[in-house]
């Protein structure tokens, strides 16, 4: 099983270093800067006497590297700066994702790509225009990352291990993201029934706020360890075909009456990539939000379409 990994920088270094430990494929890691994914590959490898994993990973600059990968994370691309907020990236890194997704097409014309640049459900979009490959094979990682981040933070809030507090946070990576009250759980039971409407509403500005807060506190760069985990869980259930609910940035073509966007949704994931969208229900204020996210989006999709021009 192989897999490319676009970007040797926070993000992508990581998760090429979390496929190989847990074996779950050999690894192509690319960037564009000489020597960087080499050097990064070399470093895991000096890992494996210790940490007993057998898969590969090598380290290259040529893109063509990808070529039969099954599955292809893009990773490549800008950070926030401090105060930026993630669209603000568009310009960017939608000529690099433009580059990245033409290789694709001619060398890995039947993988599965996850992307992770930002502004992720825009890029993702552009992968799957670029790419032309069916578009449940096409999907972006911020839903795992977002509902982390509310667990660990309804954890600290409630004094229990974030693990057993389950939540879906579905939307735009950023500020329209929409965690889900009345699909939010801990150790089984309501969070309705233990907190506040006011402890919740805070909770959900610190949750949509938290990618910010990292970024000013680094001062260069962006959260890379637990965004590398989020992606290694879908990785793991694409290779693996397990199945998973996970929410995803996904095609959206008719569900919540949401017609031609990619946003994040919960879906069945498997080795055949997005095998379903599964569709909850939803208050009106819910779906109202979700529908003006996916036309917000749509409008982004628009400017990166005038920017070819
Ligand atoms: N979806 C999410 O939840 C999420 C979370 C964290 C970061 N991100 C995004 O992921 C991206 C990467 O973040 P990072 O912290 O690893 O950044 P980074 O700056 O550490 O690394 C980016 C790497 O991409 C490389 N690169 C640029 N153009 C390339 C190309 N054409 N081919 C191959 N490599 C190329 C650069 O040389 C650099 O090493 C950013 O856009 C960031 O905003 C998304």
């Amino acid at each position: 099983m192989k897999v490319a990994v676009i970007g040797a920088g926070a993000v992508g270094t990581a998760i090429a270093a979390k496929i190989v430990e847990r074996n779950l494929a050999d690894v192509v890691l690319v960037d564009v800067v000489p020597g960087l994914a080499e050097g990064k590959a070399l470093d895991i490898l000096h890992a494996s006497p210790i940490l007993g994993f057998t898969r590969t990973i090598r380290g290259t600059t040529e893109l063509e590297a990808c070529l039969w990968s099954e599955l292809v994370v893009v990773a490549c691309g800008r950070t926030r700066q401090p105060g930026m907020t993630r669209e603000e990236l568009l310009e960017q890194n939608a000529a690099t994702i433009r580059e990245v997704a033409a290789t694709l097409r001619a060398y890995a014309p039947g993988a599965t790509v996850l992307v992770v640049t930002n502004p992720l459900d825009v890029m993702t979009w552009l992968v799957a225009e670029v790419t032309g490959f069916p578009r449940k094979r096409v999907l972006g990682m911020a839903g795992v990352l977002d509902a982390a981040r509310l667990r660990y933070l309804l954890g600290q809030e409630l004094g229990v291990a974030p693990k057993d507090v389950s939540t879906l946070v579905l939307g735009s990576h950023g500020e329209q993201m929409l965690p889900l009250l009345g699909y939010t759980f801990v150790g089984g039971v309501p969070v309705k029934e233990k907190i506040s409407q006011a402890q919740w509403d805070e909770l959900v500005r610190k949750t949509r706020e938290a990618g910010a807060d990292i970024v000013r506190l680094l001062q260069k760069g962006s959260a890379s360890y637990a965004p590398a985990v989020s992606v290694v869980e879908m990785v793991e259930a694409i290779l693996l075909d397990q199945k998973r609910i996970l929410v995803a940035s996904v095609w959206c073509d008719g569900p919540y009456g949401i017609r031609g966007a990619y946003l994040g949704l919960p879906v069945l994931l498997g080795r055949e990539g997005i095998e379903a969208i599964q569709e909850l229900s939803l208050s009106q204020e819910e779906l109202l939000c979700l529908q003006r996210t996916a036309k917000e989006i749509e409008g982004l999709f628009a400017k990166v379409a005038s920017l070819r021009a």
